[in-house]
């Protein structure tokens, strides 16, 4: 029996064009601003020496870093440092309306019916804790943050080490074979499923499920047996 749901972001309640196509170029667009008005306080500057750090660079050279930075969001690098400068950036354009976060259509209702039958609900994504909680407090359905009860990121562990699962069952105090994860990533359901969690992939259109999948697949959210 299910008594908790993991849900990843990017592919599975949201399409990764607007990951990819809308928040990436936004915060590659601000980031030499940001670093250049932001950089010297504290929670900002903690994570520019963390990529001088993962980069082998000067943590004075903020010409560097910042070269570093927009690579990484070139070459899509789930690194922590990244995404939680990226989550600071993003603040902005969703503050300011520049857009908001897509849902899958049939998203935010089943969400809604699972918690209202008593499932906790939480996420997991390589996007920060802080750009979680903007992506569904600004998302095209309305604000969604009441209805999830935590939020994982990297600082968790990767999504593909099945150690981070373990660890979220342990956070949620459910045990594992009672979790159900989703997400569009066969690796990190593999992992998940390693840690005794349930799984579900979501390849959503166009893209199919394989004839014989190695999780349960489905293509939307109200097709997800709990
Ligand atoms: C939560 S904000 C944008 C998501 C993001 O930065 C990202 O890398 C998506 O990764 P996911 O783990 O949700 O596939
Ligand atoms: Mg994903």
């Amino acid at each position: 029996m299910i008594r908790a749901i993991v849900t990843d972001i990017e592919g599975t309640t949201s399409s990764i064009s607007f990951v990819k196509d809308v928040l990436f170029p936004y915060a590659a667009e601000h980031l030499p601003a940001f670093v250049a008005s932001h950089g010297d306080k504290p929670d900002v500057k903690t994570w520019l020496d963390a990529t001088a750090r993962d980069a082998g660079l000067d943590p004075a050279d903020r010409g560097a870093i910042v070269a570093t930075l927009l690579a990484w969001i070139r070459e899509d690098r789930k690194a922590t440092p990244l995404k939680a400068l990226q989550g600071m950036i993003w603040a902005d354009g969703y503050e300011s309306g520049a857009y908001r976060a897509h849902m899958y259509p049939e998203v935010a209702k089943q969400l809604r019916d699972w918690k209202a039958s008593g499932l906790p609900l939480y996420v997991y994504s390589s996007g920060s804790v802080a750009a979680q909680k903007l992506f569904f407090r600004y998302s095209e359905a309305g604000d969604l943050t009441p209805l999830f009860d935590g939020y994982f990121d990297t600082e968790i562990g990767g999504k593909r080490e099945a150690g981070s699962y373990a660890r979220i069952a342990e956070a949620i105090g459910v045990e594992a074979k009672a979790i159900l994860f989703l997400s569009d990533i066969a690796e990190e359901l593999d992992a998940a499923r390693a840690a005794g969690l349930q799984t579900t992939w979501l390849c959503r259109p166009p893209l199919e499920c394989p004839p014989n999948p190695a999780h349960a697949c489905v293509d939307r959210f109200d097709a997800i047996m709990v």
